[in-house]
């Protein structure tokens, strides 16, 4: 018995998260009193696999395929529906980043077993298999139990932090045949985007809402973003304008994150918004208004005019960098 850990690479580099999923699998493996198996597909260097070591990687399958760079969904989802046959997986685990949640749900038809998304903390209890997740936009959260033999989980980011437990990684070399038929559909290139902080992936936000009032008033929100290497995020109603792309647009029916520190500036904390920011670990808002719900979910509140604070801040942070 083992469990799978899927550690996604990006442009042969592991991020933070892929760390952390290390970490929780391992936990979990240890747990569960079974061996752990990281799993990479694609090309990459064994110096950067062996970096997964550092937090308990002891043993790595690479599936080093040059085919394999860019994700396919349906090529990756059969790489480690056959892995996991092979490994005896017991548990699949997945970051619950767009990565994890394409290829998730089809593991979990391909190996019939029960699947739980954004998975909060570490199984509750191990038999019955039960985890804990959020649900109703962030309001609540539930325990789901999964019942067949094997499971199929994703992680939310932060859900668990990184543990070091330092191994020898070894590396071995399996490239499982897959279907050709997989391949039709097939990603040819990838664009980075440059110069801009990838808002999934940043542990520093800097959000803003309608209370800045109009577009052009956006420089102090970006000003704080470069000084403080964050990326830019926005409520509903600034994408819905056209104030900012939609990219930007975090809560419930945008993007949810959850990175170390979230600056929430004119922005009101409906709970449609609270719901995409909430698993940040520290939130700060500033609102003229004093009574304003967001207050309600921040560490720290200030009270007063974004336009006057944001620059102040600014400038704080250049002085304490300088
Ligand atoms: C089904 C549904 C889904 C939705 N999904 C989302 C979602 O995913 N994300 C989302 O964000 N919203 C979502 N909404 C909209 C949500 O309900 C709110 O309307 C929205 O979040 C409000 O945006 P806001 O805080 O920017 O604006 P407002 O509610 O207008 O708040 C502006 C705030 O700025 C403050 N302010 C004004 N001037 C200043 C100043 N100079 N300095 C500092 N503060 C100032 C005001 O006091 C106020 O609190 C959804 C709504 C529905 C019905």
């Amino acid at each position: 018995m083992s469990v799978i850990a899927f550690a996604k690479n990006w442009n042969g580099k592991f991020k933070g998260s892929t760390y952390e999923l290390v970490s929780y699998s391992k936990k979990l493996a240890s747990d569960l009193s079974v061996g752990l198996v990281v799993v990479s597909i694609g090309e990459i260097a064994e110096e950067e696999l062996k970096s997964l070591g550092k937090y308990g990687a002891d043993r790595i399958i690479s599936v080093n395929d040059p085919k394999m760079n860019i994700l396919t969904s349906r090529v990756y989802a059969d790489v480690l529906t056959k892995i996991s046959e092979k490994e005896n997986a017991s548990v699949v685990v997945l970051n619950d980043n767009n990565s994890g949640k394409a290829i998730a749900p089809r593991i979990s038809v391909k190996m019939k077993a029960g699947m739980v998304a954004a998975v909060q903390e570490l199984p509750v209890s191990l038999d019955p298999f039960i985890v804990k997740k959020r649900v109703f936009s962030g309001k609540a959260f539930g325990h789901v139990q999964i019942d067949s033999p094997q499971k199929v989980i994703t992680i939310a980011k932060n859900c668990f932090g990184l543990v070091e437990i330092p191994v020898e990684s070894v590396v071995e070399e399996y490239i499982p045949e897959v279907d050709t038929a997989l391949f039709k559909v097939q990603v040819l290139e990838e664009e980075e985007q440059k110069n801009k902080v990838i808002l999934s992936d940043a542990d520093i936000v800097i959000s803003a809402g309608r209370g800045m009032r109009s577009p052009d008033n956006w420089g102090p929100v970006e000003d704080l973003a470069e000084v403080l290497n964050a990326a830019t995020a926005c409520s509903r109603p600034v994408s819905d304008e056209g104030w900012r792309g939609h990219e930007e647009h975090v809560g419930q029916t945008g993007k949810v994150i959850a990175p170390n520190l979230y600056i929430a500036a004119g922005i009101s904390g409906a709970i449609q918004h609270v719901a995409g920011i909430s698993r940040s670990k520290c939130i700060v808002a500033i609102n003229t208004d004093p009574e304003a719900p967001i207050f309600g979910v921040a560490d720290y509140g200030i009270i007063g005019d974004a336009m006057e604070i944001l620059p102040r801040l600014t400038e704080a942070f250049r002085n304490s960098k300088s």
